[in-house]
């Protein structure tokens, strides 16, 4: 998975614009395109960023193997043999800037910025949309799972109702930025040192001849802290029973049964019971494990409810991102090479939201002095020195000009980071650990009321004067140009 070649992982209009763009000449003509989406998930008033790793991957190994070659001359578009050569030594030369995995981040900044030739920085667009896309999609699900889950543990169970393998994985390694304590994933284990936990399936009990004998057996296989699925049966009447049975016997023999995993039925009654038959037995240690299409908003429930639950396990819910299935990030040009000068360009749309911020920008996380707080995003020129120097800055909001205000005392951090400078990879791509920690530091630098799963409070994101202004001034120019 790590090494593999995913040069055609494209949408052939790309290639088709690469090939209609070197028969013109102009392939090799410089772009910059930003990534970023519109709209927050789910309702929540953030998101987490993740992809970037994959993202790096890709790019690193992008080659058009001999296979794909002949692939290409097949197709209907009798691509010239000429231009296949040239893909025949096709690397990635570009410069990429990125936000780092674990960021909190909003709509409508860039996430991803890539300038390069038109040839590279159009073949890139579909793979890196669609890694930034899902990886985010899931972290930002799993970190609303987090708030609400709180201290307990969470396990991600999701594997065999994702869709496909690279979801369950990358789906896996995106839970664990956003808090998920393990997976039950082995190959996400393997691949990313997730910490892997597993119980035991229905299965285990049935072909057995009592439940019983099953949770004796398994128990006895296992070392100790094993977990015994008690709702085969009958949960009160026959699973907690006889697991309590298992875990005297345990005892007696010197090990400790680790939990217990409820799995169907009123889950807050159901361990609110078994949690006093546990502790009337003596087995305060025993913990419970839930599962059973959980989500944010049950857990938020059953916890409300009083349920005595301490590990979640989460699958569909969370690895399908079943309540919205897709991130709408894009992938948008904002400068372009015109007789040897770098200009911006814009899309226009009737759709207000849909109209591009043009020129080539960064992303300022303004913390304030004395809470220590993000104040607002910044987004401005990369050659604008203002709000990096501290300067008194007027913040606006870019569709309602009205709101606005000043700010004085703070300090900017710059949110995108140099990964690839002319081809050349100069990121060191952290290690998971490092991402989920920076990830808590990220969440540590926003009041609550941005990270409450219900109405949050809307974040600061602001155009600079001058990015704003270039953007009306493009808009008015193209208004004019149609009323000629
Ligand atoms: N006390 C509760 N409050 C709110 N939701 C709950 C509570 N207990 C369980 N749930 C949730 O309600 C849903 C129950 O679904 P369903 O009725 O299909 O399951 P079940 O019949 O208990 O078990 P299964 O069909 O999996 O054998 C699950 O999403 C579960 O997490
Ligand atoms: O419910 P999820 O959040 O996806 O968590 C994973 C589910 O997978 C297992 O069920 P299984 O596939 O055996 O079938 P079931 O849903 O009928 O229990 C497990 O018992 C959980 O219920
Ligand atoms: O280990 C478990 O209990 C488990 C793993 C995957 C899916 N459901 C449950």
């Amino acid at each position: 998975m790590q090494s593999e070649n995913l040069a055609l992982h494209t949408d052939k209009y790309q290639i088709n614009m690469m090939y209609a763009h070197w028969i013109n000449g102009t392939h090799l003509r410089k772009a910059v395109f930003e990534a970023y989406f519109r709209k927050l998930p789910f309702g929540n008033g953030f998101a987490v960023f993740a992809g970037l790793e994959r993202i790096v991957k890709y790019i690193s190994n992008l080659r058009f193997t001999e296979d794909d070659l002949s692939y290409l001359a097949k197709q209907e578009e009798n691509y010239k043999p000429e231009f296949l050569e040239l893909l025949r030594d096709f690397r990635f030369r570009g410069t990429m800037h990125s936000m780092q995995e674990g960021a909190v981040v909003f709509p409508n900044e860039p996430l991803i910025r890539i300038e390069g030739t038109i040839l590279e920085t159009q073949l890139v667009e579909t793979a890196l949309l669609n890694f930034m896309n899902f990886q985010t999609l899931i972290a930002t699900k799993a970190s609303r799972v987090k708030r609400v889950a709180e201290n307990d543990v969470l396990l991600e169970f999701g594997t065999r109702r994702a869709q496909e393998a690279d979801a369950a994985i990358w789906g896996a390694r995106a839970a664990y930025i956003s808090g998920f304590d393990a997976t039950s994933n082995m190959l996400a284990g393997e691949i990313f040192g997730i910490p892997t936990k597993g119980t035991h399936a229905h299965s285990w009990v049935q072909i057995f001849d009592s439940e019983l004998e099953a949770f004796e057996v398994y128990a006895k296989a296992l070392p100790d802290q094993v977990s015994l699925l008690v709702d085969t049966f009958d949960t009160l009447q026959s699973g907690v029973p006889n697991a309590i049975k298992t875990a005297k016997k345990l005892e007696a023999m010197g090990k400790r049964l680790g939990s217990i995993r409820l799995d169907s039925g009123d889950l807050a009654y159901l361990s609110i019971k078994a949690r006093k038959m546990l502790d009337d037995a003596g087995l305060p240690y025993v913990k419970i494990v839930a599962s059973n299409d959980l989500d944010e908003n049950t857990i938020f429930n059953l916890k409300s409810q009083g349920a005595k639950i301490d590990i979640w396990g989460v699958g569909t819910q969370l690895i399908t991102a079943a309540d919205q299935p897709a991130l709408g990030g894009v992938y948008k040009l904002v400068e372009r090479e015109k007789d040897g000068k770098m200009e911006p360009t814009i899309k226009i749309s009737g759709n207000p939201e849909k109209v591009t911020s043009p020129g080539k920008k960064d992303v300022l996380r303004l913390i304030n002095r004395d809470s220590g707080k993000a104040t607002a995003d910044y987004i401005c020129f990369t050659h604008e020195q203002h709000a990096r120097s501290g300067g008194k800055l007027r913040l606006f909001d870019p569709v309602h000009p009205y709101i606005k205000k000043s700010v004085t005392d703070y300090d900017t951090v710059s949110m995108l980071q140099l990964v690839f400078d002319e081809g050349k990879l100069v990121y060191d791509l952290p290690t998971l650990e490092e991402i989920r920690e920076f990830h808590q530091q990220q969440l540590n630098l926003f009041w609550p009321e941005y990270l409450r799963k219900l109405n949050p409070e809307k974040y600061r994101i602001n155009l600079s004067q001058e990015a704003w202004e270039l953007k009306q001034k493009m808009i008015e120019d193209y208004m004019n140009l149609q009323e000629e």
